[in-house]
């Protein structure tokens, strides 16, 4: 399980997280939600160490992740993989050696440069891009993948690792919404038959309401909502994502893509200009 004790990372005179406290069991599947700037990409890049906190502690298990260096520490990137919103492929690589390059950190440096790879990874490599749906195109470059497409491929690089926790940081927001669905689908997956703790960062309540048994959300760098979909409200949306600036209610479909496509209430048909900025700031 994860432990984090006033977690804070400051940037300069801003605090991005600001004394983050929280207990995540093994294998939760945890969506992170707040407006754009609340702290959420910190929040999950501290989890891995790409970013270093300034304040507290990160406890996983009995290894205390904000103190680890050197070998210790890459070995705790193999063990919390990420993936990211641009999905971090090399393009002109084929599928199967970018999934491949997830074993990067366990392998010697000669073997890397060489593409040399056990018979027993490619086999992995390929059951896994099975697995996601994307073996076809295993011997394609990844810059002719879709999106979506591209994303599950980072998935499977990231599963390669044997991870104990996957972190995805904004996986769906350039996705339309089938390829959304499609990425989201998986994630659950691996959470429910892998037992793996999934912890992703969502722009859109409605996919944290529809994949996630815990949601968080984060408000100028504080945690003001912790707990399932059914206990997020309509006052507890409004603490998270606050006002439009006009002090009128942000509505829940301006933080929803249309993974379950709904009728837009006619409300939010005309938005406010006010409305409009806000949900391009948060797009
Ligand atoms: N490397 C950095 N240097 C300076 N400021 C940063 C840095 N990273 C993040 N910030 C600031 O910290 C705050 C939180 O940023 P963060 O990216 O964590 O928010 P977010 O909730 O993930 O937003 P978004 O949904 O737009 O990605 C923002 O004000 C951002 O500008």
């Amino acid at each position: 399980m994860f432990k984090l004790d006033g977690v804070t990372r400051k940037f300069g005179l801003l605090t991005a997280v600001d004394g983050v406290t929280l207990d995540i069991p093994d294998g939760q599947m945890v969506g992170v939600i707040g407006r754009s700037g609340a702290g959420k990409s910190t929040l999950l890049r501290m989890l891995n160490r790409l970013v270093d906190p300034n304040g507290g502690r990160i406890l996983f298990r009995d290894t205390e992740v904000s103190a680890l260096s050197g070998s210790a520490l890459r070995s705790w990137r193999r063990d919390c993989a990420m993936v990211f919103q641009q999905f971090n492929l090399v393009p002109r690589l084929d599928v199967v050696s970018n999934v491949l390059h997830g074993t990067l950190n366990a392998r010697s440096t000669l073997s890397t440069v060489f593409n040399l790879f056990p018979k027993a990874d490619i086999l992995r490599a390929i059951d896994i891009l099975e697995r996601l749906g994307v073996a076809e195109h295993a011997m394609k470059r990844a810059e002719a993948l879709s999106g979506g497409q591209q994303q599950r491929v980072a998935i499977a690089r990231a599963l390669m690792q044997s991870p104990k926790v996957l972190l995805a940081d904004e996986p769906i927001a350039s996705l339309d919404p089938l390829n959304a669905k499609i990425v989201m689908d998986a994630l659950k997956d691996i959470n429910e038959r892998e037992g793996i703790t999934v912890i992703t960062n969502l722009h859109t309540l409605d996919t944290a309401r529809t994949y996630c048994e815990r949601i968080i959300g984060m408000s100028q760098g504080r945690v003001v909502f912790d707990g399932t979909a059914n206990e997020l409200t309509a006052e507890a949306v409004r603490e998270i994502y606050g006002t439009d600036g006009e002090g009128n209610e942000i509505s829940e479909a301006i933080t929803s893509t249309s993974i379950t496509a709904r009728p837009m209430p006619a409300a939010v048909v005309s938005p406010s200009p006010a409305m409009l900025r806000t949900a391009s700031a948060s797009a």
